[in-house]
């Protein structure tokens, strides 16, 4: 499928140091992409340069084929800040009815969006006494408003309480489903490794990664942890002859390296007098995201 947002080589300097060096990423329409990175790294920076609120020092942008922050681009693109902030003494119906004028889609949609994003009841409530989860889920129906090709969000789920985050992600797998490619900064690490296709990392302006789980999995090498649950009476000698660590009575947990898995799996599985039960955990994307943002050597 062609790319609907494409990033070629985009660099950015800010007091003569390079805050994005050369970054190149592209998302395909339906797609949902997590930017993770440390404070600092760039991700914001990245943001803007869609929107075309700051100028590129090198390279392109590209939204559905135009520029950042021409007429076209600016409809195709959506954007939810992190603290999203409205005019407190609107009602949450007129701020979106206002959006909808201004995006030239009428104001038809309104009511749906607002049933859909959990504000019915709160419509007609002024958005000064609105929760940050309840402004959140307003910029979420503006976001929805425009059907965008591509939307930004940045840290959406931030201060969302875990019934809240949830929906979120329901809305944001709808948006992926019609259509939209979504592009979400988040240091949110287990709500994105279960909410999104793809993971791009930036480390101090530079991408990283830029793949799927599995194939970042493959990448890095990461070992793959094994808990044995031991027979009675087992657990002592099979810690001893695995060299594998004791935890909470008959279990013995040991790191497995991803070439080395399966034959350590039959080798146990056939130990029928000593080994109970095998549990597998493969690494995290929080030990990926340990492995590929943080600095070689730190
Ligand atoms: N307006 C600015 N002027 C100068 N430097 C800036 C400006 N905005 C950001 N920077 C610098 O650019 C770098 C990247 O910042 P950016 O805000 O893009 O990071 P981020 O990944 O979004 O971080 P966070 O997770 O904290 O939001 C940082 O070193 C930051 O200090």
């Amino acid at each position: 499928m062609t790319d609907i947002l494409t990033i070629d080589s985009a660099s950015k300097r800010r007091a003569g140091q390079l805050t994005l060096d050369a970054v190149s990423l592209a998302l395909a329409p339906g797609e949902r992409v997590a930017l993770l990175g440390h404070n600092g790294a760039g991700k914001s920076t990245l943001m803007k340069l869609i929107l075309g609120l700051t100028r590129l020092d090198g390279g392109a942008i590209r939204i559905a084929g135009a520029r950042p922050g021409s007429n076209a681009a600016r409809l195709a693109t959506a954007f939810l800040p992190e603290a999203v902030s409205f005019h407190k003494s609107l009602t949450g119906r007129d701020q979106l009815s206002l959006f909808a004028r201004l995006a030239g889609v009428g104001t038809a949609p309104v009511a749906g969006l607002l049933e859909r994003v959990g504000l019915a009841d709160a419509a007609d409530r002024r958005i000064g006494t609105y929760s940050k989860g309840m402004r959140q889920r307003l910029g979420l129906a503006q976001v929805l408003l425009g059907k965008p090709a591509v939307a930004l969000l940045d840290e959406p789920t931030s201060g969302l309480d875990p019934l809240s985050r949830q929906e979120l992600y329901t809305i944001i797998d709808e948006l992926a489903e019609q259509g939209t490619a979504v592009l979400v900064a988040s240091h949110a690490l287990t709500e994105v490794e279960a909410r999104t296709d793809r993971i791009a990392i930036l480390r101090k302006g530079r991408l990283v990664a830029n793949d799927t789980l599995a194939s970042l999995s493959h990448k890095a090498g990461l070992p793959t942890k094994l808990r044995i649950r031991a027979r009675q009476g087992a657990a002592d000698r099979f810690a001893a002859d695995t060299g594998g660590r004791r935890v909470n009575g008959a279990s013995i947990e040991l790191s497995c390296a991803p070439e080395a898995k399966m034959e350590q799996l039959r080798r146990f599985a056939a130990m029928t007098d000593t080994v109970e039960d095998i549990e597998m955990t493969p690494p995290r994307l929080e030990d990926l995201y340990r492995h590929f943002a943080q600095e070689e050597g730190a």
